[in-house]
C-alpha cells in the first residue's frame, strides 16, 4: 500500500514534526551491521561480475579548481574506453564536472551513452542565493548536462529550517527540467546518523531522483554506516510512497575492496533492485584504475602495474 506524504511539507512545523518523528538510528547497531557486511567475502566469479558492475556504476569525477578542457576530454575518453587495450571493459555511467566544463564533456561524449553530470548550486558549500543556484543549474542543463548534483543548505538544515532546504530542492528540481537531480547531503557535516536519515527523507520528499552522501571535499565522506542508513531510507521511502530513489556514495572510495563492500551493502539493505547504474552510483575520482587493475589480475593472474592505465 502506498501513502501520500503531500501534507508533510505544508509548513516547517509539519515537516519538522515528520522528520523528527522518524525512528532514531541505533548508532552502535548501524556501525556494527556496516562493519559486518563490510567483511563479507564473495566468490571469485561473483567478484568478477561485481568489478564490471562497479565500473558501470562509476561517476568518473574531476572537481578541481585546476581542471582544464584538456583534462576533461582525457577523462571522457577514459570514461568510454576505460582500457583501450581491452574492449570487453564496460564504460562508466557518467562523468561529473563543474558547470563551466559541461559543454566540453558533452562534446567529447557525444553518442557514447555515457551521461554528463554537473555539480551546480555553488558546489561545494552551497552558500549563495537561490537565484544564483537555479541559474547555474539551468545553464548546466542548457549546456547539455543529463544530471545535476546539488548540495543542500547544511546551515539551514542544522538550524532546523527544513522548509528552506525543501523549497530549495523543489526549485532546483524544477530548474533541472528533464535532467536527473542528485541531492548531496554532505553527511560529514550533519553531525548525527539521525540527521542523515532526516536529510535523506527531506531530499526524497522534495523530489530528488538520487541521494548522494558527500561532495568529496569534507571528511568523513562515503562511510559504510552512512551509506547503509541512506539505503534503508530509499528502501523505506519506496515502501511508503511507491517512488524509487537512487543512492550515490561519493568521496574517498578508492579501491575495488571499497566498491565491493558498497555493492554487498546495497544487496543486503535496499536489495537487488538497486544493483544497477540506474539506481546506484559510485562517485569517485580515483577508483577506476584500481578496478581495472583488479579486473586484469583476475583475467591474467598478474597485475599490469599502475603505469599501464592512464591516470584517473
Ligand atoms: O562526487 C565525487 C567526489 O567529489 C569524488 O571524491 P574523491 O575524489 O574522494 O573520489
Amino acid at each position: 500500500m502506498t501513502t501520500s506524504l503531500a501534507d508533510v511539507a505544508s509548513s516547517n512545523v509539519t515537516l519538522r514534526s515528520f522528520l523528527q518523528g522518524l525512528p532514531g538510528v541505533d548508532r552502535v547497531g548501524a556501525d556494527q551491521r556496516a562493519a559486518m557486511l563490510g567483511t563479507r567475502s564473495i566468490k571469485t566469479t561473483a567478484k568478477a561480475e561485481a568489478i564490471d558492475l562497479a565500473i558501470r556504476m562509476v561517476d568518473l569525477t574531476t572537481l578541481e579548481g585546476a581542471d582544464t578542457p584538456g583534462k576533461v576530454r582525457a577523462m571522457c575518453a577514459k570514461a568510454v574506453h576505460p582500457d583501450p587495450g581491452d574492449p570487453s571493459v564496460p564504460k562508466v555511467a557518467a562523468v561529473c564536472v563543474y558547470p563551466d566544463l559541461v559543454a566540453q564533456a558533452v562534446d567529447a561524449l557525444k553518442g557514447s551513452g555515457v551521461k554528463v553530470a554537473s555539480v551546480a548550486t555553488s558546489f561545494p558549500s552551497g552558500r549563495s542565493s537561490l537565484d544564483i543556484k537555479t541559474t547555474e543549474t539551468a545553464l548546466a542543463v542548457a549546456a547539455g548536462a543529463d544530471e545535476i548534483d546539488m548540495v543542500i543548505d547544511r546551515g539551514a538544515f542544522l538550524a532546523g529550517d527544513y522548509m528552506k532546504v525543501f523549497e530549495e530542492i523543489v526549485a532546483i528540481k524544477a530548474a533541472c527540467g528533464d535532467a536527473h537531480l542528485k541531492v548531496i547531503l554532505e553527511t560529514g557535516e550533519l553531525s548525527t546518523y539521525d540527521n542523515v536519515r532526516r536529510a535523506s527523507w527531506l531530499a526524497m520528499l522534495a523530489g530528488g531522483d538520487f541521494i548522494k552522501t558527500s561532495t568529496g571535499k569534507v571528511q568523513p565522506a562515503a562511510t559504510l554506516p552512512v551509506t547503509l542508513i541512506m539505503l534503508e531510507a530509499v528502501r523505506d521511502f519506496l515502501a511508503t510512497t511507491g517512488r524509487k530513489v537512487g543512492v550515490k556514495p561519493a568521496g574517498g572510495i578508492r579501491t575495488t575492496k571499497d566498491a565491493v563492500k558498497m555493492l554487498v551493502l546495497v544487496n543486503e539493505t535496499a536489495g537487488e533492485g538497486w544493483l544497477s547504474p540506474d539506481w546506484f552510483r559510485l562517485g569517485a575520482s580515483s577508483l577506476l584504475n584500481d578496478l581495472l587493475m583488479q579486473r586484469q589480475k583476475m583475467a591474467t593472474g598478474r597485475y599490469a602495474g599502475p603505469d599501464y592505465f592512464t591516470l584517473d
